[in-house]
């Protein structure tokens, strides 16, 4: 669902942020102290300073307030091959039994309750899904009771405008150019430039050494005078006749580079998806036809399946005593595709007008971990950093399907990505996988939303249209929010399985070359998990089309996230059942030569394009999802569970570098200069994606805040006293090894804020923010 929009985006150098480390030792409160455990090893530092580093070395912030003590840097990394269970302090220590669903924080750096209630602050958030805004109690951990739900609703973030508004005309121009303002003198804005400066807008930041960061990467900055840091790209000259103009500067380039980046001026430098306003408008007019979904959709509904809801319209009664020549009873058929009103049963299934193209084959295997697909915090520039940290695959945040049929600006910024999320895979399988094209596959696939077979089906052809190098299309059916649900979209859908099944092969005979996954939950209802007969039905097709020898829907994924809809967060995931799952998937597949008519060899084309084993018969990857946040439960579920890869959602939030954990198969104990300079990068990508003007800096401060929401969850696995972490623990209070690892681990969003500080600048004095998901609590209700 859009939440965000606008700004056109620009790429830029990822500095790696490990270079900002300096070699400390783990799991000790200075660095002073050699870890007693003999497997822990200290892994060299490099020299970069950064803004981050200066933070934790000297309080120097610039125009945060964040006090200045941090005497005590944090450890660095360090490799802990250790099983589960063993302990994170050394082998040596006497280990306390680990107490069930509380964090095991080594007891120096436990603090008073005190500190506790004063992170808990934050606690009056709004009833769940209710529109209006209701007052919400909540005591300290194990303390009173909570109203049901977890999120704000109705939240506000106020404005960050300047004070005058200087008109667009004159935003990217040098002073003396002649106004080219349209509304001339009655125009509202300001076309004084030396005027705005100095009273309409803010200062200009110093974050960053004072240098704007789109103008770094691109040479120009498209927020011209209005960036924040327009002084670093403008100087005042003197003309011949002594007058003094203020002048933008570009940074000199090449003939090559400029013609390039006027060519990608419109589209914005980096990133891809971008469709013009000409086509957002021409959708909304309805001028852009989805012919073949308007065939299929014609199809669909001339041959006994209802558009609305894919189900097979109820045979019609039989006329008593009317019979053909064979003696079978002859039908009423009121369906328009008869005119004649006689219908002989035997004769109502007619093949599709059109089969689906041959697929693009994608790719999921243990080298691939997903990033999942995340409303609000899957912003482009958050996957941007998993990316940089090693994501393999990442999804859109869920795009409504009839917001972007009609061009919705906010929901088709939902489907732009980054440059880095088109390149292709990790891919280094045991055995090659047949007609796999890794150059023609990508990370970034599109979730959408959309609660109706032609709805879907004419989503997914002008996305493919539109945007052919989207690595797949994924239907969600786990999405628990009432709004959807209510409309039957999200996990509505995993309770009209026929309906799902034809909407799925619908979408997949429209989209061209493009993949169509599907992520699911269990089911609907808590402890009656229905989706193994869902997950039989997507592979090998369910009665309907198996009793027509129609193929298989076609889906080259399916995504499980191991809990109910009714279930929402509660109790963990349950990955027996995604096991159980995952091996019934393996059983199909050795078994679908019996189970398909053996008189027709499948076609290419309906295969997924997925697995192949060497017979070449294909078969839906099979992802498993839930409460991964480490590389050791990523690794547990990989080998006992027989999944083909895991989805990581909230893992990443707190830990992005969980994808970095996964790539080198150890514990990464991030210091919290590390952790500020993920921060840092998030900062800058937001501001090249988002813009640097007063509206890019808010916008870009909103996200960051939205994610400092989950990641001041994490407990630095330094300080822990066990290990692995796991997600039903809660933290009793504790500080940091160093106040800026007590700060990032804040759960009040005034200290969140501050954080935001140290990059962004003061926040306007019209910001304003709520968490969406209360802070503290531990349960969130999220779009899947
Ligand atoms: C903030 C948030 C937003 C989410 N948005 C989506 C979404 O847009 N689409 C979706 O399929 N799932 C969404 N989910 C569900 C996750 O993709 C994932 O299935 C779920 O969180 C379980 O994985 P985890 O235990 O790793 O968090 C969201 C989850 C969270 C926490």
């Amino acid at each position: 669902m859009a939440e965000h929009g606008m700004a056109d985006d620009v790429e830029g150098p990822i500095s790696n942020p490990l270079d900002q480390s300096e070699p400390l030792e783990a799991g000790s409160a200075d660095n002073t102290t050699k870890t007693a455990n003999p497997q822990a090893e200290i892994l060299p530092g490099d020299s970069a300073i950064t803004k981050a580093e200066k933070v934790e070395r000297h309080g120097d912030t610039s125009t945060g307030d964040v006090s200045a003590d941090f005497e005590h840097p944090a450890p660095k990394r360090r490799r802990l091959e250790q099983e589960p269970g063993s302990t994170a302090a050394g082998e040596t220590e006497e280990r306390p039994t680990r107490q069930k669903g509380v964090t095991p924080i080594r007891k120096e750096f436990l603090v008073s309750i005190s500190r506790a209630a004063e992170h808990d602050h934050d606690e009056d958030a709004a009833e769940a899904s209710g529109k209006t805004a209701q007052p919400h109690t909540v005591g300290g951990r194990g303390g009173k009771k909570k109203t049901p739900g977890g999120q704000n609703h109705n939240r506000q973030f106020g404005r960050s405008r300047d004070e005058i508004q200087l008109c667009m005309s004159r935003a990217k121009v040098d002073e003396f150019a002649t106004s080219s303002c349209q509304f001339g003198e009655k125009c509202k804005y300001e076309h004084n430039i030396r005027k705005y400066l100095k009273d309409g807008k803010r200062a200009d930041l110093d974050t960053f050494g004072s240098i704007c960061p789109v103008w770094e990467v691109k040479g120009k900055c498209s927020a011209g005078w209005r960036c924040r840091f327009a002084g670093s790209h403008s100087k005042e000259v003197e003309r011949e006749d002594g007058r003094k103009e203020l002048v933008l500067v570009e940074k000199e380039k090449s003939d090559e580079q400029t013609n390039r980046e006027d060519e990608l001026e419109e589209e914005g430098v980096g990133v891809v998806n971008v469709i013009s306003n000409a086509v957002k408008i021409s959708l909304r007019k309805k001028h852009i036809e989805t012919g073949r979904s308007d065939q299929y959709l014609k199809w669909m509904n001339e041959h006994n399946q209802d558009p609305t809801n894919g189900r097979v319209r109820p045979e019609p009664k039989a006329v008593p005593g009317l019979v053909d020549d064979e003696g079978i009873p002859i039908n009423v058929n009121k369906s328009k595709g008869d005119p004649s009103g006689v219908h002989d049963n035997r004769a109502g299934y007619v093949e599709p007008p059109f089969r689906a193209s041959e697929k693009r084959r994608i790719y999921y295997g243990p080298e691939t971990p997903v990033l999942a697909p995340l409303t609000t915090q899957g912003n482009l520039p958050f996957r941007r950093l998993c990316v940089s940290l090693g994501a393999q695959v990442t999804w859109s945040e869920m795009a409504m399907g009839l917001p972007l049929l009609g061009g919705e600006k906010g929901e088709w910024a939902l489907i732009k990505a980054h440059e880095s999320e088109t390149a292709p895979p990790a891919y280094s399988p045991k055995t090659p996988v047949l007609d796999y094209n890794r150059s023609r596959d990508s990370k970034f696939g599109v979730q959408i939303a959309a609660n109706k077979p032609w709805l879907a089906l004419k989503t997914t052809e002008i996305l493919t249209t539109l945007c052919p190098q989207i690595r797949a299309i994924d239907l969600n059916c786990g999405c628990p929010i009432d709004l959807v649900c209510r409309q039957g979209a999200g996990s509505a859908l995993l309770d009209s399985n026929a309906k799902l099944e034809k909407t799925l092969r619908g979408m997949n005979a429209v989209s061209g070359e493009t993949p169509i996954t599907v992520k699911i939950r269990m089911g609907t209802k808590d402890k009656h998990p229905t989706s193994e007969k869902l997950v039989q039905r997507l592979v090998i097709g369910g009665p309907e089309a198996q009793e027509h020898g129609e193929d298989p829907c076609g889906v080259a994924a399916i995504t499980l996230h191991g809990r109910s809809k009714q279930q929402r967060y509660s109790r963990s995931a349950d990955w027996q059942y995604i096991a159980d799952c995952a091996s019934l998937v393996k059983k199909l597949k050795s078994e679908r030569s019996n189970i398909t008519d053996t008189a027709r060899e499948p076609d290419a084309r309906d295969l997924p394009a997925s697995s192949f084993s060497g017979t070449g018969e294909g078969l839906p990857y099979f992802c498993g999802n839930g409460d991964i946040l480490s590389h050791v439960d990523y690794n547990a579920h990989l080998q006992d569970t027989g999944i083909d890869a895991c989805m990581i959602a909230r893992g990443a939030l707190i830990k992005p570098w969980i994808f970095e954990e996964i790539a080198q198969n150890q514990y990464l104990d991030k210091s919290a200069s590390e952790r500020l300079g993920y921060i840092e990068q998030f900062a800058r990508n937001g501001l090249e994606y988002w813009g640097s003007d007063e509206i890019g800096v808010g916008t870009t401060r909103r996200f960051l805040l939205e994610w400092l929401s989950f990641s001041c969850r994490y407990v630095p696995i330094g300080i822990l006293d066990e290990l692995p972490p796991k997600f039903g623990d809660r933290p009793p209070a504790f500080k940091g090894r160093s106040e800026l690892e007590t700060l990032l681990s804040s759960g009040d969003y005034r200290d969140w804020i501050k954080i935001s500080e140290m990059f962004l600048g003061p926040a306007h004095k019209d910001f304003q923010f709520q968490p969406k998901h209360k802070s503290n609590s531990y349960e969130i209700e999220a779009e899947g």
